[in-house]
C-alpha cells in the first residue's frame, strides 16, 4: 500500500513543468514550408472543406481524437462544491488518464458557473471542438438535467462519467463478486450510500442487470430515503423504500449482502460491516476518503468481499476502468451518443476479463506472482493492457449493432492491433512473429518445466496457438506447481527425464551423442551420465528430430548451456563461433544488437563471424541489414585495442560482402544519427542508409546497452536473446526472462524451427 503525503503531492504537481499535461504538435514544423503548411496560407484549404462537408473535420482536424474534460467544480471527488478552478488537477488528472489508457487527447475545461441552463449553453457552444465530451464531478440533481440536455442537442457523445463510468464498473465489479460469494443479484438486499450522481446511476445499472427495487435501500446525508419523506428529487423517488423499520445507515446495513458507498469518508463502521450478511459485499467508493478504510474492514471480518476507488487498494472500483476505453470506442466510430447497449457490454467486457489469466505486466506492476480470480482479485487492474482491446472493442461493436455508429470496424483483429500499436504496447514485429508461428506451431522443450516463468510461459505459448509444449522435468512437482499457479496442463507433454517412459530413450541419445563425439574421447558412459541433465537431454530431442525447438538457460549459466550446445548440435558449416542478438523494438524503429550474450573478448575473427551471423539473422526477420560496426572511436580515430581490431572486422566484411551495408567502427550517437553521420563521414558506406544492426566491440557493451534500455522502462520492447549460428534451433533465455520474454523467444523458436525445415526439405 502506498502513503501518499501532502508534500509528495503537491511536489508531484509543482515540480517541472507545473500541471500534468501539455499540447504537442503532430506535424512537422521546422522549416518555412512546414509553417506555411500548418498555418496561413496552407491552413485555408482544410477550413473550405470543412465548411463544404462538416464530417472532414474528423478528417483534417484532431477533433476525433479530442474529449472535453468539463465540469463546474459542484462535487469534486468526495470533496464538495470547491469550485471550478480548484477542480482543475482533477480534471488535469483525468485528461492524463485518458492520454495513458486510451491514446485520447484531453482539453480539460473548468467553466464557473453553476446554473445549469448556462453552464449548457457554454458546452454547446464549445462542442464543435471535440470528438466527445466527458462531464466530471458535477453535482446532483443539476447534472442529471445537464447530461440529458446535452446528449440531446449535441450530436457527438456524451457521458458523466461520475455517473455512467462508475455506474458500468461497479455493475461490473458487483456482477463478479456476486459470483465469487455465490449469491443471485436478483435475491441480494442491496444498501446504497448516497444519492447523488454516482449513486443514482449505478443503482440503476444494478437493477438494469437483475437487482430488485423493493431489495434496494438508498440513503443521503439525512438519512434513509423513504417513499413519505417530502420535497424529494425525482431521481431519489425513484429508489424511496415503503420501508418503515429503517431510517440510520446502521440500521440499513443489518443482515444486508451488499454496501455501495458513493457518499462521504468514514461513515461506514466496523460494528456495521459485522452486522451484514455473510460474505458481504462493501464497495466503499468515496475519493480520496473511502466510508470505510481497507484496513479497516478487512479488520472486521475474514469474509467481506471488499472493494474502494483507491489504487494503492486491492479490487479498486473506480471509472478509470472504463471511461477511456468507453470513449476510445465511441471515438472509434464516430459515434453520436453512449447508448445503454454501449454501457451493458462495456459491463461484461470488464467482468469477462476478470475471469482470464493476468498478464504479467499487471503482475510485475503490483509485485504480485499470481493475481487469480477470487476475493482479492474481481475487478481488472488499470494498468492491464488487455483493457483497450477488450473494452473499446466491445464498446464499439456496440455502438455499429445498435445504430449510433457514423463509421463502422469491420477487421476486429486489425482494430486490436491497432489499439495495441497506438499505446505501444504491441509493434508490428512482435504481432507479425505470433501470426507467422501461429500458422506453423511446432513442437517447442521447455527446459526448466519446474521454473514458474517457463511453466507459466509454456501454457502461454499453448494458449496463443504458437507451440505444442513439452516441459522436461518431474511430473509430480510440474503438477503441483501447475495448481498452485492455476495453470490448465491440457495438450502439454511432460517428460520427467529420470523417469522416461520411452524406456530406451536416455541409453539411445547417449548412445548417438558418444557416435558423433568419439573422435573428442566421449565414451558411451559419459554421454549416458550427461542424458539425466536436462540441457543434454532436450538438445538431444531436438538433434533426433524428436521436438522441434528447445528453450533453456532460467536456471542454468550461459557458459554451462554453450558448452552442452556445442557438443550436442554443434555450429553450423561456415562458422567458427554464434552468438546472440536482442531487438529492440522501439518507437524509433526496430533495431537489431549482437552479441548479447555469448563472446566475451571478441577478436577481429569472432567479430567478423559475429557480423555475418547479424546480417543473416536480421534477414531471418525479412529485413535488409544495415550494420554499424560500434565502438567508442569513429572510422580509425583510435588505432589500437578494441578500435583496431572493429575496424580490421569492417575491411574483412567490407571485401568479403562489397553489397553488404556495414561501416566503422563508430560511436553509436553516429549509427543512428545518419545526418550528423553523412555531414562528418560522407564515404561511409552506410550514407544515407538508417542502420537498423548494431554489432557491438565485446560482450560487456552489448549486454550493458540493452541491459540499460531495460533498465531505464523505456517504451521499447525487447526481444531475446535471439541464438545465430546453432544447427538447430536452440534458444536461451535471459535469468530475469519475464513470461512475455519467454513467449517472445519461442515465437522466434518456432519460426526459427519451420525455416529450417524448409530447408532442409529443399536440399
Ligand atoms: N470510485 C469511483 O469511481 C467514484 C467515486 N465517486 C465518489 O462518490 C462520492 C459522491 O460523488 P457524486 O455522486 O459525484 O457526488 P454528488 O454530490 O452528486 O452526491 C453526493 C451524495 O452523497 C450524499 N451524502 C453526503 N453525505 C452523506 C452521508 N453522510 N451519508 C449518506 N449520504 C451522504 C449526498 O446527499 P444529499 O443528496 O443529501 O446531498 C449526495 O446524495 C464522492 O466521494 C466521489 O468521490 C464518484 C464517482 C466515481
Ligand atoms: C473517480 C471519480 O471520478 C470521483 O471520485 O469523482
Ligand atoms: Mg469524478
Amino acid at each position: 500500500m502506498v502513503n501518499i503525503t501532502k508534500e509528495a503531492a503537491l511536489a508531484y504537481h509543482k515540480n517541472g513543468k507545473p500541471g500534468k499535461i501539455e499540447v504537442k504538435p503532430t506535424k512537422p514544423y521546422s522549416t518555412q514550408t512546414d509553417l506555411s503548411l500548418a498555418y496561413s496560407p496552407g491552413v485555408a484549404f482544410p477550413c473550405l472543406e470543412i465548411q463544404k462537408t462538416p464530417d472532414d473535420a474528423y478528417k483534417y482536424t484532431a477533433k476525433g481524437n479530442l474529449v472535453a474534460v468539463i465540469s463546474n467544480g459542484t462535487a469534486v471527488l468526495g470533496l464538495g462544491d470547491i469550485g471550478a478552478m480548484s477542480g482543475k488537477p482533477v480534471m488535469e488528472g483525468k485528461g492524463l488518464l485518458f492520454k495513458i489508457y486510451g491514446g485520447i487527447d484531453v482539453f480539460d475545461i473548468e467553466v464557473d458557473e453553476k446554473d445549469p441552463e448556462k453552464f449548457c449553453e457554454a458546452v454547446e457552444k464549445i462542442a464543435p471542438t471535440f470528438g466527445g465530451i466527458n462531464l466530471e464531478d458535477i453535482k446532483a440533481p443539476e447534472c442529471f438535467y445537464i447530461e440529458e440536455r446535452l446528449k440531446r442537442t449535441l450530436d457527438i457523445p456524451v457521458m458523466h462519467d461520475d455517473q455512467h463510468g462508475t455506474a458500468i464498473i461497479s455493475a461490473a465489479g458487483l456482477k463478479n463478486a456476486l459470483e465469487v460469494n455465490g449469491k443471485d443479484i436478483s435475491k441480494v438486499k442491496i444498501v446504497v450510500n448516497g444519492a447523488g450522481a454516482a449513486a443514482i446511476s449505478c443503482t440503476k445499472l444494478y437493477m438494469a442487470l437483475g437487482a430488485k427495487r423493493e431489495n434496494i435501500v438508498m440513503l443521503d446525508s439525512k438519512g434513509v430515503i423513504t417513499s413519505d419523506r417530502e420535497n424529494l428529487t425525482e431521481q431519489k423517488k425513484l429508489f424511496a423504500t415503503d420501508r418503515r423499520d429503517v431510517h440510520t445507515l446502521e440500521e440499513a446495513v443489518k443482515g444486508a449482502d451488499v454496501f455501495v458507498g458513493l457518499s462521504k469518508g468514514n461513515v461506514l463502521t466496523q460494528d456495521m460491516v459485522r452486522s451484514m450478511a455473510d460474505q458481504p459485499i462493501v464497495f466503499a467508493l468515496a475519493n480520496p476518503v473511502p466510508e470505510i478504510s481497507y484496513e479497516e474492514a478487512m479488520a472486521s471480518r475474514p469474509d467481506v468481499l471488499m472493494s474502494t476507488g483507491r489504487s494503492d487498494y486491492p479490487n479498486q472500483i473506480n471509472n478509470v476502468i472504463g471511461f477511456p476505453y468507453i470513449f476510445r470506442g465511441a471515438l472509434d466510430v464516430h459515434a453520436s451518443a453512449i447508448n445503454e447497449e454501449m454501457k451493458l457490454a462495456a459491463v461484461n467486457a470488464i467482468a469477462n476479463l476478470a475471469k482470464q489469466p493476468v498478464p504479467d505486466v499487471v503482475n510485475d506492476a503490483y509485485q504480485v506472482n499470481n493475481l487469480t480470480f477470487g476475493p482479492s482479485y474481481f475487478i481488472p487492474k488499470p494498468v492491464d493492457p488487455r483493457l483497450i482491446t477488450e473494452v473499446s472493442a466491445a464498446v464499439a461493436k456496440a455502438a455499429i449493432e445498435s445504430g449510433v455508429a457514423r463509421t463502422t470496424i469491420t477487421d476486429w483483429d486489425e482494430y486490436k492491433n491497432h489499439l495495441r500499436e497506438m499505446l505501444g504496447q504491441e509493434t508490428k514485429l512482435t504481432q507479425k512473429l505470433y501470426d507467422t508461428a501461429r500458422k506453423h506451431p511446432q513442437r517447442v522443450v521447455f527446459a526448466e518445466g519446474i521454473h514458474p516463468t517457463m511453466l507459466k510461459a509454456a501454457v502461454q505459448a499453448r494458449n496463443e496457438g504458437i507451440c505444442q509444449p513439452i516441459l522436461l522435468g518431474n511430473d509430480e512437482r510440474i503438477m503441483k506447481l501447475a495448481k498452485e499457479l492455476d495453470l490448465n496442463l491440457d495438450g502439454i507433454e511432460i517428460v520427467n527425464l529420470r523417469h522416461d517412459n520411452q524406456n530406451d530413450r536416455r541409453e539411445r541419445y547417449a548412445r548417438i551423442l558418444a557416435e558423433k563425439r568419439k573422435r573428442q574421447g566421449y565414451t558411451f558412459q559419459e554421454a549416458n551420465d550427461k542424458m539425466f541433465e536436462r540441457n543434454y537431454f532436450g538438445m538431444m530431442m531436438v538433434e533426433t528430430g524428436e521436438a522441434d525447438a528447445f528453450i533453456t538457460g532460467l536456471y542454468t549459466k550461459y557458459s554451462n548451456t554453450i558448452k552442452v550446445a556445442k557438443e550436442v548440435i554443434g555450429i553450423q558449416p561456415g562458422y567458427n563461433h554464434f552468438g546472440t542478438m536482442h531487438i529492440i523494438n522501439s518507437k524509433k524503429g526496430v533495431f537489431y544488437m549482437a552479441d548479447t550474450l555469448i563472446n566475451r573478448h571478441p577478436d577481429k575473427d569472432v567479430l567478423v563471424d559475429i557480423a555475418r551471423l547479424s546480417a543473416m539473422t536480421v534477414r531471418f526477420f525479412n529485413e535488409e541489414p544495415r550494420i554499424a560496426m560500434i565502438s567508442y572511436s569513429n572510422f580509425g580515430s583510435d588505432e589500437i585495442g578494441s578500435p583496431a581490431q572493429v575496424h580490421a572486422a569492417v575491411e574483412a566484411m567490407q571485401t568479403r560482402y562489397p553489397d553488404l551495408a556495414i561501416d566503422g567502427e563508430m560511436q553509436v550517437n553516429f549509427a543512428l544519427d545518419n545526418k550528423l553521420r553523412d555531414a562528418k563521414y560522407p564515404f561511409s558506406r552506410l550514407k544515407g542508409k538508417d542502420v537498423n544492426t548494431l554489432v557491438f566491440p565485446n560482450l560487456s557493451s552489448a549486454n550493458n546497452a540493452y541491459k540499460l534500455l531495460r533498465a531505464m522502462n523505456s517504451d521499447a520492447e525487447i526481444i531475446g536473446p535471439i541464438q545465430m549460428g546453432l544447427n538447430k534451433p536452440i534458444h536461451f533465455t535471459d535469468f530475469e526472462c519475464s513470461v512475455r520474454d519467454v513467449v517472445n523467444i519461442t515465437a522466434v523458436a518456432v519460426i526459427d524451427a519451420y525455416v529450417q525445415k524448409i530447408k532442409e526439405n529443399r536440399q
